[in-house]
């Protein structure tokens, strides 16, 4: 153990290291027996694992880690650690591999990837997100990772593809933790097959079919909606992507698109997700 009355020398210290560094590794192996164990309760109770990706749990343990979180070691690399240490010990409960969507840039996306997933899991790229709603449509349990776009238009309403019961469904957004100089900060939406039992339902995710779409009706939309527009000319309508906070409801943005003139045509739920848990400068962590 370290004195501090006793100077310790550099052999001392970097014996110091090496228990700790031992320790660390024996922690990491039996978090791993547990793992095993929890396939076989999870097993036992009928579980059928699609997808083992908890994204309720993940969004927890990523909050309670920031919250304590102090000292000199930069919370990007304790992020970064956990998120490889989940998503490696998630992969050995049940392989899957992440598919992701490069035309929206590659580097800062497959830096999302490996950021959150790591190098264990398989990494799948594509071009354009209907080739990852496929994939992860067509796969036992994989992940797809698609820019939860900030620009407020966008050409393709890739998220019609996740209307209907069986498509795939949003279940995350990525990073759990945001903060303005996040490494990997390129927001992304996690798609795999729905997860009924294991979703968190703050933010809930909508696809909105609207028709007489007019810049009135983007005006009229409510502030606390976040919105990515797909306009289709040919129709004189438009494919809404629109994310709830938690407390409003589908009809307080399908009433306000109504009062301005617009036409619902169909809203379905296409998912859901954790509130986004916020790092102010400061380092006070916080949510909206
Ligand atoms: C361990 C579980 O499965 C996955 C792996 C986790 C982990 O390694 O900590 C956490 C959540 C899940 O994505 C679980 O369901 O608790």
């Amino acid at each position: 153990m370290t004195q501090n009355d006793a100077p310790l020398s550099l052999a001392d210290l970097r014996a110091e290291i090496d228990r700790i560094d031992e320790a660390m590794h024996r922690l990491l192996m039996e978090r791993s027996e547990i793992i095993d164990r929890l396939v076989q309760v999870k097993r036992n109770a009928g579980a059928e694992v699609g997808s083992a990706f908890r994204p309720a749990r993940e969004a927890d343990m990523m909050r309670r880690l920031v919250e304590r979180h102090h000292g000199l070691l930069p919370l990007d690399t304790v992020e970064s650690i956990w998120r490889v240490i989940i998503a490696t010990f998630t992969f050995v409960q049940a392989p899957y591999a992440v598919h992701a969507d490069l035309s929206v840039g590659e580097p800062a996306m497959r830096d999302s990837a490996r950021f959150h997933f790591g190098f264990t899991v398989p990494f799948v790229p594509h071009m354009g997100a209907r080739g990852v709603i496929d994939a992860v449509a067509g796969s036992k349990g994989d992940l797809g990772l698609l820019a939860a776009a900030p620009s407020p238009s966008a050409g393709d309403p890739w998220w019609t593809a996740l209307e209907g019961k069986g498509a795939p469904k949003i279940i995350a957004r990525l990073p759990f933790v945001e903060r303005a100089d996040h490494p990997a900060g390129l927001p992304v939406f996690v798609v795999s097959h729905p997860i009924d039992d294991a979703a968190v339902r703050e933010v809930r995710v909508y696809s909105l079919r609207v028709t007489g779409w007019s810049a009135a009706a983007g005006r009229a939309i409510p502030a606390f909606a976040e919105v990515v527009v797909a306009p289709d000319e040919a129709l004189d309508g438009a494919a809404l992507l629109v994310c709830l906070p938690p407390g409003h409801a589908v009809e307080e943005v399908t009433a306000a698109l109504v009062e301005a003139g617009a036409g619902i045509r169909a809203a379905a739920e296409v998912g859901s997700h954790a509130a986004i848990h916020k790092v102010g400068e400061d380092g006070a962590a916080g949510r909206p």
